[in-house]
């Protein structure tokens, strides 16, 4: 198995590997449709995501429609903790959760004209 947090966080091959930095993607170096193994967010070789074609160009449209339609606030009974834990893969320590409120008419109105 591959050690994915150890490619993505090596800084021999990223500039401050540790900083949570997503405009370092903007200059177009690293593209997640080639087989660029400093990513691979789909996996690679026999194994690699099968839906990796559907999931590139739906991904956008899901993520808009989330934000569109919902607000994202945070859940003060399980406030966000970003500590890790080393499993299988390494995941969040406690899971995220969010609450998601439906953006009504009112509220839409509200951003819109703010
Ligand atoms: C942005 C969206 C997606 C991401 C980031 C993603 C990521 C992944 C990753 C990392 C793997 C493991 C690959 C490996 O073991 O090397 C995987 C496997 C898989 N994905 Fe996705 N995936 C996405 C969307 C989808 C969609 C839309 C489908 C189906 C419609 C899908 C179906 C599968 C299946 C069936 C496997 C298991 C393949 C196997 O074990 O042979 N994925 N995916």
């Amino acid at each position: 198995m591959v050690n994915m947090w150890a490619i993505t966080h090596d800084p021999g091959v990223w500039v401050d590997p540790l900083v949570f930095k997503p405009e370092r993607f903007l200059n177009g170096d690293v593209d997640v449709k080639d087989g660029d193994l400093r990513l691979a967010p789909f996996g690679a070789g026999r194994r690699i995501c099968p839906g990796k074609n559907l999931g590139l160009v739906t991904v956008t449209l899901w993520v808009a429609k989330l934000v569109h339609q919902f607000q994202w606030v945070q859940d003060l009974a399980n406030p966000v903790d970003l500590s890790e834990v080393l499993r299988l893969s390494c995941e969040m320590k406690k899971p995220l959760q969010a609450v998601a409120l439906q953006r009504t008419d009112e509220l839409m109105h509200l951003f819109i004209t703010t």
